[in-house]
């Protein structure tokens, strides 16, 4: 338990998103914020975005709630009324200080820690629609697995959070499928932090805002290297004195549960290829596992996986990625594992095999509405490859994409992966 004094003001906690993960998440930093009324206030917002959804025949609360299960009603009301996602997490109790709420702007004012959890394909128009709503001196966790990449350049979505928001962010990743983390089954995750020291010395004014004088003494331009080891400057603000301080401690004791281990560490770079990588992965052995083919052929797809998540790291992360992260941390080879064992990527590429059906088809039919992150991924990284030439440098990563495009065969995966000049 976190020992960090006594402090006149307490950190609010905002979830951005209520997906599968998103509300799985809010859920272990409610329970924490409930646990530690020293550090934490302890209502925990939830950004919705904000459904219609009628409770399915079936369900525990069709039978019990009348009222709720003849027409469609708003996601957040339910969510609050029976304290459960019932579309995205359901059969689960969330703790009663989570607050859905369908509005972003209110759900993140005044909130210390913004914490950014959904399908990364909306996270930048809705940084857009909040940037004029958050404290300058907010800090943030993003929770996404993926990267965001164009054909000339690719960013970590902390980082690319970080530059919108004006803010620091850190990101969240490990193995950690959200079913079985929100049934408190055992797991472990890695927490990345590694905010660029303040100087105190020097206070800059923040342009374009008209801050309080407080926040005129806080905010600073400060020298940062980014994930490509590219020096920048920076403006930050700091977080007021008489809130806990923002630091690994803290954020050990916002996510850690007895369920959910946690390990912080310093490589954001690594954490996050690590999330957004394995998930094309996850493809590959889903598509090798659809044909029956059996656990040596999956173990051989993580295997070359693994190999070009480093590489890929290495390559166009050289000056901020620490290497052992794949192979030391949750977020490296751990998820790798269970991503290729459970998860929504793997079990929807094997289906798609099965059922000679794209995967789009598959992910309609299964997911409820949840969304596959692989698939975009692969896109998105196959055309930056492809704009610098190294396509072959990563045959499974590259294969995985053509087979979603049709453009390749399952059955010739081993030659791809083992010829990679073919491409
Ligand atoms: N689900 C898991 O097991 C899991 C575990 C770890 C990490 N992750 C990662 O967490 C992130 C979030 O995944 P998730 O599982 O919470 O999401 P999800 O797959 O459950 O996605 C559905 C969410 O997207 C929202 N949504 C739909 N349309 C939208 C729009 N136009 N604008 C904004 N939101 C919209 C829905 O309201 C819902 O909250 C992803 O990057 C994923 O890779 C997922
Ligand atoms: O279900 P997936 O394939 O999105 O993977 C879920 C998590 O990322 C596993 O850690």
């Amino acid at each position: 338990m976190a020992t960090l004094g006594s402090h006149e003001q307490k950190h609010k906690v905002t979830v951005v998103g209520s997906g599968n993960w998103g509300s799985a998440i809010a859920k272990i930093v409610a329970e924490n914020t409930a646990a530690h009324p020293d550090l934490f206030q302890k209502d925990v917002q939830m950004w919705v975005f904000e459904e219609e959804y009628q409770i399915p025949k079936g369900s525990k609360h069709y039978e019990t709630s009348s009222k709720f299960s003849t027409e469609k009603h708003k996601l957040t009301r339910l969510i609050n009324h029976f304290h459960e996602n019932v579309k995205y997490l359901p059969d689960v109790s969330l703790p009663s200080n989570i607050i859905a709420n369908p509005s972003l702007q209110e759900s993140v004012k005044d909130s210390t820690i913004l914490i950014f959890n959904l399908p990364h394909q909306f996270i930048s128009g809705l940084c857009d629609q909040m940037k004029e709503s958050i404290l300058p001196y907010a800090r943030g966790i993003s929770c996404i697995k993926g990267v965001e990449v164009s054909e000339e350049d690719i960013s970590l979505f902390s980082e690319s959070i970080g530059e919108k928001l004006g803010i620091y962010v850190g990101a969240l990743s490990g193995a950690n499928i959200a079913n079985e983390v929100a049934q408190e089954k055992f797991c472990e995750t890695t927490v990345a932090y590694d905010p660029p020291p303040m100087d105190s010395r020097n206070p800059t004014p923040k342009e374009g805002r008209t801050p309080q004088a407080s926040q005129l003494d806080l905010t600073q331009i400060t020298e940062h290297k980014d994930s490509k080891g590219l020096t920048s400057t920076v403006r930050l603000t700091a977080q007021p004195a008489d809130l806990p301080p923002l630091d690994h401690e803290l954020m050990h004791t916002l996510f850690h549960r007895p369920y959910f281990h946690v390990h912080v560490v310093s490589d954001v770079a690594g954490v996050s290829l690590g999330g957004a990588l394995k998930n094309i992965v996850a493809l590959a052995a889903g598509f090798v596992a659809g044909l029956e083919w059996g656990d040596n052929a999956k173990a051989a797809i993580m295997r070359v996986g693994l190999l070009e998540m480093r590489k890929f790291g290495k390559m166009f992360f050289e000056n901020s990625v620490r290497t052992a992260t794949f192979t030391e941390e949750s977020a490296g080879v751990a998820d790798l594992i269970t991503s290729c064992s459970g998860g929504r990527n793997f079990r929807c590429a094997k289906m798609s095999v099965q059922r000679h059906m794209s995967i789009a088809e598959v992910e309609k039919e299964e997911l409820n509405g949840q969304m596959l992150q692989g698939t975009s991924t692969a896109k998105e990284v196959y055309g930056f490859l492809k704009a610098r030439g190294k396509e072959g440098e990563f045959p499974l990563l590259t294969s995985t994409y053509l087979i979603l495009q049709g453009e390749a065969k399952v059955e010739d995966l081993p030659d791809l992966i083992a010829k990679p000049n073919l491409f």
